[in-house]
């Protein structure tokens, strides 16, 4: 087995917090990926300033600058992620909806985080909308990232409790503890595992 680091980008749209945890993993000489780019759609993201201090190489390209025109978007984004010479990408609080022309570019190498545990609550607000439908259970997924919206297979979960006074706020920030556990740990199992297997493992459950 090559001890090869897959060369990964990250697609951020703010923050940037499971960015650095994906960062951090990836200094390690045994993880198996290096992060060749990280991109943002938004110039002025903090997550960008980040990886700049954190000497990576980065890339703004503003989706405003192509008005309603997602796949000249999406062109400049593939020729930016083919030019950094990436084998693998993590969207990571990466917002826009991604259209077939680059979903298709990176079928089964585009890994994604989602706030909820999937199938519950796709799309946004996801830690009002468990609240408001009182389960017990909430939590975070990466999946593989598809057409459709938040449909892809699932390649790790991570679960935490509801409680009782519960905010968004308070139940986010318990979530987003458990994505930065998450997002190295699925990553790992995903670039370490026979890809053609990898899609269909069994789900990695870390809390
Ligand atoms: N084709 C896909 N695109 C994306 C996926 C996916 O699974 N398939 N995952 C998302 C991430 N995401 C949820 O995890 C998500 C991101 C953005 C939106 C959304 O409605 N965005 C709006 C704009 C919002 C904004 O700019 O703040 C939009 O694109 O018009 C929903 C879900 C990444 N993309
Ligand atoms: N629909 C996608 C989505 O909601 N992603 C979520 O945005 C946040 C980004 O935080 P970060 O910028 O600190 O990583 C994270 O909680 C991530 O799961």
């Amino acid at each position: 087995m090559s001890t090869a680091k897959t060369p990964v980008a990250i697609l951020l749209s703010g923050r940037g917090s499971n960015a650095t945890a994906l960062i951090d993993a990836a200094r390690d000489p045994a993880f198996p990926a290096r992060i060749c780019l990280v991109l943002s759609n938004k110039p002025d993201a903090p997550g960008l300033e980040m990886a700049r201090q954190a000497g990576l190489p980065t890339r703004a390209i503003d989706h405003r600058l192509f008005g309603k025109d997602r796949a000249a978007h999406e062109h400049a984004i593939h020729a930016a992620l083919e030019e950094a010479g990436a084998k693998a990408v993590c969207l990571a609080g990466y917002m826009r909806l991604l259209t077939p022309y680059l979903t298709n570019a990176w079928a089964g190498r585009m890994l994604n985080i989602h706030p909820s545990i999937l199938p519950s609550f796709p799309g946004l607000h996801t830690h009002e909308r468990a609240l408001e439908a009182g389960v017990r259970l909430h939590g975070c997924t990466v999946h593989l990232v598809t057409e459709g919206m938040d449909e892809g297979p699932i390649l790790g979960q991570a679960a935490v409790p509801v409680l009782p006074d519960d905010t968004a706020d308070m139940l986010a920030a318990r979530v987003l503890r458990q994505e930065h556990a998450l997002y190295p740990l699925a990553l790992r199992h995903f670039l370490t595992q026979n890809p053609a297997t990898a899609a269909n493992s069994a789900a990695l459950v870390v809390a």
